[in-house]
């Protein structure tokens, strides 16, 4: 690569297509508690009470439930030219769209990545009410802002260079003693991640993350998915990770998308942070506490569209697959690695 690469911040927001956009905004509104910026008959634009920007996340109606959009802030409207200079040189689909392209965006830049994921570059965006101390209309289950995005990709050594030539940095990964990458947490903004890679088919997405500030708000969400009887909306968690030490809680919005709440996680921000590299068999690794991964954490995750709004082919992940590595009777994970005695603690159980 000739061309510098622009200058992201950080992850900003994301469009999911969804198939009932009035289930999806009961979800995202009255459950998760996400503010409505603006909403007509096809879109609703969500943002987080800390955020100021349009919108972190857009839920839109059509036919085929995916993800059209991971969308990343750049520093200045001068890198969109930056952006577009880069990824003509990657080879890749390119397209620069004027402002309002998207409701509260300025002009952007988009393109399909060369791990196939529909990605936008933009600056200038509207700014709306910032709701930090408007505890009057926080609700107990208060989103602060978007976090991270998760995305399934067969080649995480191949990925984690894609994101290593945008600038990020690797914070945590998961491997094993035969050198096998099986994920890895990428930063630009100074938190664990705003990318992560999971190994799998891809290009898929995994998950979107909201940040807490507190763990009673997501132990708030559990209790209130129980109460309106939808705990089979609760995938995975609360708990407490191993890799970021987050305090978790995973839900399947009504068409499955994946996100997760999270909170408590640590500071990076300095040249010299410590990459924090697990064994793929420490049962510690995803959950601190031992708890299972449930397969479905493992084996799901939503299609994604290119630029023109068509479902993207997945490509099967080739090396070893995490789940057949560390859960039920071939997968094996221990507690303890000098814990011989007792052998290995069959891992997450199915
Ligand atoms: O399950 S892991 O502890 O590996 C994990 C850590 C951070 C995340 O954001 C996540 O989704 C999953
Ligand atoms: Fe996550």
């Amino acid at each position: 690569m000739t061309t510098t690469p622009p200058d992201v911040i950080r992850c900003a927001y994301a469009e999911l297509i969804v198939s009932d956009l009035k289930a999806s905004r009961e979800f995202y509104v009255d459950i998760l508690g996400l503010v409505v910026t603006y909403e007509d008959d096809e879109a609703v634009y969500l943002r987080a009470f800390e955020e100021y920007l349009h919108h972190s996340l857009i839920i839109r109606k059509g036919a085929e439930p995916a993800l059209s959009v991971l969308a990343y802030r750049v520093r200045s409207e001068a890198e969109l030219d930056v952006a577009e200079a880069y990824y003509r040189e990657l080879g890749v689909q390119v397209r620069r769209v004027p402002k309002g392209t998207t409701r509260g965006i300025g002009e952007a830049v988009r393109v399909v990545d060369p791990l196939g994921f529909p990605i936008e570059f933009f600056y200038e965006a509207e700014h709306v009410e910032r709701f930090t101390q408007r505890y009057d209309v926080h609700g107990p289950g208060a989103l602060s802002r978007l976090d991270h995005f998760n995305v399934n990709t067969p080649d995480v050594p191949a990925a984690r260079k894609y994101y290593e030539g945008l600038g990020f940095r690797v914070s945590e990964d998961i491997v094993d003693d035969e050198g096998t990458v099986y994920a890895a947490w990428m930063f630009r903004k100074p938190t664990v991640h705003d990318v992560a890679l999971t190994g799998g088919a891809g290009p898929r997405l995994h998950h979107i993350a909201f940040a807490t500030h507190e763990r009673h708000q997501i132990l708030h969400i559990c209790d209130h998915l129980g109460a309106v009887r939808k705990s089979d909306q609760i995938e995975r968690g609360p708990g407490r990770h191993g890799v970021s030490n987050a305090f978790y809680l995973y839900v399947r919005d009504p068409d499955g998308h994946r996100i997760e709440i999270y909170t408590h996680d640590y500071y990076t921000g300095d040249p010299d942070n410590p990459v924090i590299s697990w064994d793929v068999h420490d049962n510690q690794r995803r959950d601190w506490w031992g708890n299972p991964v449930v397969p479905s954490w493992y084996t799901e995750a939503s299609r994604v569209l290119d630029l023109d709004g068509k479902l993207q082919p997945v490509e099967e992940r080739t090396e070893t697959k995490e789940m057949d590595v560390t859960i039920g009777a071939d997968g094996f994970s221990y507690t303890r690695t000098d814990d011989t005695a007792r052998g290995f603690k069959l891992g997450e159980q199915v």
